[in-house]
Order: structure tokens, then C-alpha cells, then sequence
């Protein structure tokens, strides 16, 4: 298909006077709205002016201006239709065959903080997706372009033979209809945020663009792709620089994202690595590869095939560390030259960079079930000191006050139930998605050996009887954090008391499922 006319009509300018400069030398006629129209002008492009088209000025400070018959008569005619091409002919419709529209910048204008209600209406775009749905709807005829990405394939297309060929037309009002489907979402979000404080829409539209296929899920029969959100802050796990290694599969991104969130818990030089979703091992140091070590050294058997976090610029002695055994990918805010150099030479590593980012309690956390989603906050709270209640006789000493709010952050990632043993901050026990609590204890005690002795424990909810606490005396555990809040808390309270361990109640659980 060879266009005669085009409509362009943007809000977003990017590549906008080469494109209309390649349509113009292809002999195509340029129909434009009052800024664009004004943009190619200056540029010494020769256009139409709309109101000259429809012989109406574009008024209500530019609500009305391509919403007129002789504009969507002329998108939505076909061609092939005599009584189409009669009407066009009684009511001097002339086709328009090349829709180039964008929108108003509603998600823009929304994400500016303290916009205005009013602001944010008149940034509700109503001619161009008009435009945008009608070209896309007459795609055997027409074409519509509303990605400026897409401006280069459009322009060769059009130098060939035979024009814009009906697949890219197909699929370039495939991309129409999202493009139209994202925007109308993000407004429904708006307004029902308006009613709702924004945290939980009576609607949910979710606008993801795919960036991957993988080459399976889960497992090997399981097709998957990954998906990065539309709109929002380009942060996160789905926009993290890959900078070496073998495609990233289902798995590794799942651990990344472990990965990545225990180590953004932490200011000081903080790693982790993890093994199907849980931390093996996890450490703190005054270097990155002091704390590289330390989750090294907590479980150097499960570490094999791990996936590393680290939350400070990887440099040379961590690189090396790393490089003695066989680990899946490493993520971290930075790389040295040097340990870049180093991690490279190894082919089946993925190195991924990506800053830490503060935790944000605004995000959310989508979970499916069959027949629908789960929506909750992220479990983003952090501890607060007035709720945290020394429930025993004796009070912790500072140094295990420290080992506890290592092993709290730590337990907060592991999986129900989930007991985590720590000192000297690196983790040195860890009993993972248990289906009573003392068995996680006794695996994280086993696990600990007799380095439990002079411990600390960490445990996601409460007990809801004394024997963890039983187990954890027998291990040697000197101060306890957990939740509290059982009927049978006097018990596990007792039995601390009687072994001389100090115990903390945080008011705040976090199990994780
Ligand atoms: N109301 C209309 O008839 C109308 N027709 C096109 N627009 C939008 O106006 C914008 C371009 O305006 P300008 O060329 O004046 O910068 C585009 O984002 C386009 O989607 C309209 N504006 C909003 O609804």
C-alpha cells in the first residue's frame, strides 16, 4: 500500500521532521494539527492545516480538532466498498491512508509530583485515540503509526515496490489497539486512585511489554517470556543491565529478584546468595568482599550454582572469590574494570548491574490463583523501634541487638516458616519454607552446629509453642527475634527466661509464601 495522504498529529516530536521529510519526498500529502503543523513548517516541510480540511477551527483550547467527519470518514472508509466510495464522493471526503498519531502525555503528566486534577484531565487525549482506534480498525486500508521507534521501518517500506506491506500494517494497529489499551488503563488507575488512595484500583489493568522470551519456565515444557512494565520508574530487576553471559532463564530471574531485594536491606557492604528463591548464605562486612566471604563461608555446599547479590561495586578480591566456584549470575551496582575482566573470562557466568533502590511500600505484589490475581503491598515495612518489646528478664547486649536486626532482615526473605541463626554478621543457619516451625529450627540448628552456640535467632511469625524455643536453648541461641502475638506466648517467654535468653518481640511478621 502506497499512501497518498497522511494525518500526523503527535504530542511527542521525537524523529518528527525526518519522518515527515522522507513521507513529503515520496510525494505523500502532509494533514496536520496546529502544533505539529507548526513543527514541519518551521522545518520547511509543506503541510496541510486540519481546519482547512474540515473547515472548522480547532476550538475548547484544542478538546475538538480532528473529530469531524470529513477526518474519520476519510480513515475509516473502504476503499472497496461502492457505497463507502459514494459517500466519500457526495460529502468531499478525501482519504487519509497513513494515521501518525501519539497522545497527550497522560502517564508523564500523572507521575509529576502535586499535579493538579485539572492538569491531569486535560491530558485525557480524546481526538487521537479516536484516530488511533479508527486507522487501526481499517488496517486492510490504512496505516497507523503511533510508536515513533517505528518512523525507519515505515520510511523503507515505503521506498519499496509494493509500499507498506498488509503484515506491518496488521501489526502496526496490533500496536495501535495496546497503545490505546495502555493509555485508557493508566487513566482508570488515575481515577480510581482519586477514590481508593491509590493502593488497591476496583479495576486492575496491568500494561507490560514483553522484552524476552525465555527459552522455558519453570521447567522445560513450560513456555515463558518476561515482561517489564509499561510505565512507572525504569527501576527494578526487569531493567537491569546484563553485561555478560548465556541468556538469562525463568529461574535465574526469579532468584535475581531474591537476590536483589535482600541486599537493597542493607546500607553497609552486604551479599547474599541465593538457592531457589532462599539465601544460603548471607553476610555483612566493612568490604564487599568481606561480606562476599562471610555468605560464602555460611554455606559453602549449597553456594555451588547460586545467584550472587551484592549491594556495593564488585572489585578484584570479590571477583575472585567468586570465580572459585561455578555461580549462575552475580547482580550488583557496579563492576571494577578488573573484576569485570576476571568474571568474564568465565563463560557460564551472567553478570547483571542495576543500582540498589530504597524500598518502595507504594509497589505492589501480584500473586496468581486460578480464576484471578491476588493484588497486596510489597512487604516493604521496616522494623519500628517504639514497637520492639524485650519480653524476657534479661535485655539483649548491644552486640547481639545487632546479630538480631542482621538476622530479622534476613528472615524476612526466607520462606514460610522460616528460622534464620546469625552471628557475626553472616548468616549461619537457615531452615527454609518448613511446615512447622520447630523443623526449621532444627535445620538451621543442624545446619549451624556447634557454631549456634553464642547465636542469635530469627524467626518470620510467632511461636505458636515453647519448643522452638526448647530447641534453640539446646543449641546454645543466646537472643531471640520474632513476632510474638501467640496465645502460648508465656510459654516460649518461660522457657527463654529459664535458659537466660533474651527475647524480642517485633509487632510485625513477615511470612512469605
Ligand atoms: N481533540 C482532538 O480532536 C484531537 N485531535 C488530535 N489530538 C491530539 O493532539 C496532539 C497533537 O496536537 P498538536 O499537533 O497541536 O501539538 C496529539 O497528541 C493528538 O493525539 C486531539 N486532542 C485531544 O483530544
Amino acid at each position: 500500500m502506497k499512501p497518498q495522504t497522511a494525518l500526523i498529529s503527535v504530542s511527542d516530536k521525537t524523529g518528527l521532521i525526518e519522518f515527515a521529510k522522507g513521507l513529503q519526498e515520496q510525494g505523500i500529502r502532509i494533514i496536520s494539527t496546529g502544533g505539529t503543523m507548526k513543527t514541519l513548517r518551521e522545518a520547511g516541510i509543506s503541510v496541510t492545516y486540519v481546519s482547512d480540511v474540515t473547515g472548522f477551527p480547532e476550538i475548547m483550547d484544542g478538546r475538538v480538532k480532528t473529530l469531524n467527519p470529513l477526518i474519520h470518514g476519510g480513515i475509516l472508509a473502504l476503499r472497496d466498498n461502492p457505497d463507502h466510495v459514494q459517500a466519500m464522493q457526495e460529502h468531499g471526503i478525501q482519504p487519509i491512508d497513513l494515521a501518525v498519531v501519539n497522545l497527550y502525555p497522560f502517564a508523564a503528566t500523572i507521575a509529576k509530583p502535586g499535579v493538579s486534577q485539572e492538569e491531569a484531565v486535560e491530558n485525557i487525549d480524546i481526538g487521537g485515540p479516536a484516530m488511533i482506534r479508527a486507522a487501526a480498525k481499517n488496517f486492510r486500508h490504512v496505516a497507523v503509526v503511533v510508536n515513533p521507534a517505528r518512523y525507519p521501518m515505515i520510511l523503507r517500506e515505503l521506498s519499496a515496490q509494493e509500499g507498506i506491506s498488509p503484515e506491518t500494517r496488521r501489526e502496526l494497529a496490533r500496536e495501535a489497539f495496546s497503545h490505546t489499551a495502555t493509555y485508557d488503563g493508566c487513566i482508570a488507575g488515575y481515577l480510581s486512585g482519586q477514590t481508593n488512595a491509590g493502593m488497591l484500583p476496583a479495576d486492575l489493568h496491568l500494561a507490560y511489554e514483553k522484552i524476552q522470551d525465555l527459552r522455558y519456565g519453570e521447567n522445560p515444557h513450560q513456555q515463558a517470556a518476561f515482561y517489564r512494565a509499561k510505565s512507572g520508574v525504569a527501576a527494578g530487576v526487569a531493567n537491569a543491565k546484563q553485561l555478560h553471559g548465556r541468556e538469562l532463564s525463568y529461574n535465574n530471574i526469579v532468584d535475581i529478584e531474591a537476590a536483589y531485594s535482600i541486599v537493597a536491606e542493607f546500607q553497609q557492604p552486604a551479599a547474599v546468595i541465593i538457592k531457589h528463591t532462599n539465601p544460603c548464605g548471607a553476610g555483612c562486612g566493612k568490604t564487599i568482599s568481606a561480606a562476599y566471604h562471610k555468605a560464602y563461608q555460611a554455606d559453602p555446599v549449597s553456594a555451588f550454582g547460586g545467584i550472587v547479590g551484592l549491594n556495593q561495586t564488585v572489585d578484584l578480591a570479590t571477583a575472585e572469590e567468586i570465580s572459585t566456584i561455578f555461580v549462575e549470575a552475580v547482580i550488583a551496582p557496579g563492576y571494577t574494570s578488573e573484576a569485570l575482566t576476571l568474571l568474564q573470562q568465565k563463560q557460564n557466568i551472567r553478570l547483571l548491574e542495576l543500582p540498589v533502590k530504597e524500598a518502595d511500600s507504594r509497589e505492589m505484589a501480584i500473586k496468581p490463583v486460578s480464576g484471578g490475581i491476588l493484588l497486596q503491598q510489597a512487604d516493604q515495612v521496616d522494623l519500628i523501634s517504639e514497637q520492639l518489646q524485650t519480653v524476657t528478664k534479661r535485655q539483649p547486649t548491644p552486640a547481639e541487638w545487632d546479630q538480631l536486626l542482621f538476622a530479622w532482615r534476613i528472615v524476612k526473605h526466607v520462606k514460610s516458616n522460616a528460622i534464620v541463626l546469625a552471628g557475626n554478621d553472616q548468616t549461619l543457619g537457615v531452615g527454609a519454607g518448613q511446615m512447622n516451625r520447630v523443623g526449621a529450627a532444627e535445620i538451621a540448628l543442624k545446619q549451624a552446629g556447634k557454631l549456634a552456640a553464642g547465636a542469635v535467632m530469627a524467626s518470620d511469625a510467632f511461636f505458636p509453642f515453647r519448643d522452638t524455643v526448647d530447641a534453640a536453648a539446646k543449641g546454645g541461641i543466646t537472643a531471640i527475634i520474632q513476632p510474638g502475638g501467640s496465645v502460648r506466648d508465656a510459654e516460649s517467654i518461660e522457657a527463654a527466661d529459664a535458659k537466660g535468653i533474651a527475647m524480642v518481640f517485633t509487632g510485625i511478621r513477615h511470612f512469605k509464601h
